[in-house]
């Protein structure tokens, strides 16, 4: 592979019918190749989070098939069993690649909460920065109705746009979206390009058949829509189809494709911007000013001159000049309380005087608008 990629920041979901090739069983083989594309891109340096389905599946082949009421209770029970198979397979194989793995269980609430989105976050790119690939799966077995996703393909969305990725791959076991769903219409065409997702293409996109999927199309268009209206290209293609993923990374045109409507961080901004009133100030010195206006800079602890307010991790804060003259918007890493313990200080003495740190700036420069 010569040519280098545009993406530095792929999530890669694989449902469960690419990971069991439509049968009862993982299937371990088509992992395998899985993992070796995988791995091609992470030799690369290219981040990689998986999302993957499939412990309810391996949760059933590992108990031998049970006859189970067809319950939520049942599913997380097979899920709970599941999970653990799951994620040991795929250690196994990320381990041939000399790769480590590391699992992430989320629910809704981990996403909808400003302050359990930023720990996800961190966590990720944590991981991300030591070159472990995160595998994501829904935590089915506490998940209930009010807090989960309840399918991957939006869980992944949700995941490429908190990951700040730049590339959603939906494989699956049809080469992209079809004008009908192509198990039963034997003439439907493939869209290969999908400008606007409308009623009309809902339509199309039907349930999954196979009865081990879960939302089939339907699902993968609303996720495309989350991910693309948060700045992250997406395509649905086949699991199965050789290449798929070095392919799809190197920008080949395989399946369907949605483009980004929106600049991530253009889009994370305007957020801010359009926010909520502010839930505290912080005043900031004059060098820190310069910092923020002049060089883009993000804020650091030690440009804080007060705090007001009380305000959490994750809240909106305004900054501000010692005459209260509006720098800034921004979301603040840390709360009011622990930004008044920290204030004045190199960022080295954050975990001396907190005990922990959620990074070494105060208000990172991607979540921050120069007013
Ligand atoms: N318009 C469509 N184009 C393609 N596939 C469709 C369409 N409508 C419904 N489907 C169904 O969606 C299924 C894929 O979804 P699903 O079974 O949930 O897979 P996964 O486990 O990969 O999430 C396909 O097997 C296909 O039968
Ligand atoms: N969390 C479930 C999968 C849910 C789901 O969306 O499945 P799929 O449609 O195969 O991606 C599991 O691991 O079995």
């Amino acid at each position: 592979m010569n040519k280098p990629s545009d993406y530095r920041r792929i999530v890669v979901k694989l449902g469960t019918s690419v990971l069991t090739g439509g049968g009862n069983r993982l299937d371990k083989a088509h992992m395998v190749e899985l993992v070796r594309q995988l791995a091609v891109l992470h030799r690369q340096g290219c981040d990689i989070i998986v999302c993957t389905s499939g412990a309810i599946a391996a949760g059933r082949e590992h108990l031998g098939f049970p006859e189970l009421a067809d319950t939520v209770a049942s599913k997380q029970l097979l899920a709970a069993v599941g999970q653990s198979q799951l994620i040991q397979v795929w250690e196994q194989l990320f381990q041939l690649y000399g790769i480590h793995v590391g699992q992430m269980l989320l629910t809704r609430a981990d996403v909808e909460d400003r302050e359990r989105f930023l720990n996800a976050r961190d966590t990720i790119n944590a991981l991300l920065a030591q070159r472990i690939v995160p595998l994501v799966n829904e935590n089915d077995a506490v998940a209930t109705q009010e807090i989960k996703v309840g399918d991957n393909d939006n869980l992944s969305a949700l995941v490429s746009v908190l990951a700040e990725a730049d590339l959603l791959m939906l494989l699956t076991d049809q080469p992209g979206l079809f004008n009908a769903d192509p198990r039963s219409n034997p003439d439907a065409e493939l869209i290969a390009e999908v400008e606007h997702i409308d009623d009309t293409l809902r339509q199309l996109a039907g349930d999954s058949v196979s009865g081990l999927g879960t939302g089939g199309m339907a699902t993968k268009l609303q996720a495309a829509d989350v991910a693309r209206h948060g700045g992250v290209d997406v395509v649905i293609a086949a699991g199965h189809q050789p290449e798929v993923i070095t392919n799809l990374w190197q920008g080949q045109r395989v399946g369907t494709r949605f483009s980004a409507t929106a600049n991530l961080s253009a889009s994370r901004k305007r957020w801010i911007l359009a926010g909520l009133a502010p839930d505290g100030d912080v005043i900031i010195d004059s060098g820190a000013i310069r910092a923020l206006r002049e060089r883009g800079s993000s804020l650091l602890p030690k440009g804080i001159l007060r705090v007001n307010g009380s305000f959490d991790r994750g809240d909106t804060v305004r900054v501000l000049t010692e005459e209260g003259v509006i720098v800034a918007r921004g979301i603040s890493r840390y709360s009011a309380s622990d930004l008044d313990k920290i204030k004045r200080q190199h960022s080295d003495q954050i975990i001396p005087l907190l005990g922990y740190e959620y990074g070494s700036v105060a208000i990172h420069r991607n979540e921050l608008i120069v007013v």
